[in-house]
């Protein structure tokens, strides 16, 4: 278990010795303004697990994916990517690098005016050469994993939440990512749809492997998903280790942050 360090020198990993970590966070400091959000963010996904990264609002996790997928730069620090820093290399090669992500955003970004079918092909049209035939069969491999191949006709306003959801995560994963990122999947989801949202998340990623980073406040979320967790607060991460040892961690701000008791030392500031 890891508490109050730096994650970077910390958390190994089950495969620690097979190379650089897919994702990794260096002393990352960002400002807006007088503000400042990330005030040296040390973090060190584990590979091929699910990490779920939690934190009171406004502490700076929409910021961090915004670092890891390389929309922010940061003011200081390194964002490693499969050991690359990403600032570090030609913008064709960041782009190269962006197609290892896969990203769900709160509303699943899903274009308006297409249909289902088309928003989850997008990115096969737009970054590969593959036949139409073989994009078909692909995107309809994938809406039937998520339980939409009913829905492929429809737009994104036709069908409910947690179908667009699950539309932007089969979309998310259509270029068989490395890496995948789920901004808040359960805001806006009643608990049974975003329990069975969490089924599909364990689903894929024991099918598709890779090194998934979940955003979420909710609890039940948290401890159905994820592997490791990762607490965040005034843009660093004071607390990362396997999901078991947080729930079970006895430093005072995980546990208050963790079992959402209102005493303790967070506050409302
Ligand atoms: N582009 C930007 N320009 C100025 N301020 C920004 C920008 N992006 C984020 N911020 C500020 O950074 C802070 C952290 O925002 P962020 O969205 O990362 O928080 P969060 O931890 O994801 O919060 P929540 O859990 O509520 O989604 C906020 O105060 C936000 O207003």
């Amino acid at each position: 278990m890891t508490t109050f360090a730096p994650a970077h020198a910390a958390t190994p990993g089950p495969t620690g010795s097979r190379g650089p970590h897919s994702m990794e966070v260096r002393n990352v400091h960002k400002s807006f303004g007088p503000y400042d959000i990330l005030t040296g963010m040390n973090l060190n996904f584990v590979d091929d697990a699910i990490t779920t990264i939690l934190g009171p609002s406004g502490t700076g996790k929409s910021v961090l994916i915004k670092h890891l997928v390389g929309l922010l730069e940061p003011d200081q620090g390194e964002v490693l990517i499969f050991g690359q820093d990403i600032w570090k290399i030609s913008k064709p090669e960041r782009y190269e690098l962006r197609k290892r992500f896969g990203v769900l955003f709160q509303d699943g970004a899903l274009f308006g005016s297409m249909n289902i079918f088309d928003n989850v092909c997008f990115p096969l049209r737009k970054h590969t050469d593959m036949h139409e035939k073989d994009i078909r069969d692909l995107v309809m491999d994938r809406l039937q994993e998520v339980g939409l191949e009913g829905a492929a006709a429809k737009l994104p306003s036709e069908v409910s939440g947690g179908m667009r959801k699950r539309a932007g995560f089969a979309r998310a994963l259509i270029l068989d990512p490395d890496i995948v990122m789920f901004d808040e999947p359960d805001s806006g989801l009643d608990p049974v749809r975003t329990s069975l949202l969490n089924d599909v998340i364990l689903e894929m990623h024991e099918r598709h492997k890779g090194t998934y980073m979940v955003v979420t406040h909710d609890m039940a979320t948290a401890r159905k998903v994820s592997d490791y967790i990762g607490v965040v607060w005034k843009g660093k991460c004071i607390h990362y280790s396997e999901a078991d040892a947080a729930f079970n961690s006895d430093n005072a701000f995980v546990r208050q942050f963790l079992a959402g008791d209102s005493a303790g030392p967070l506050g409302m500031d």
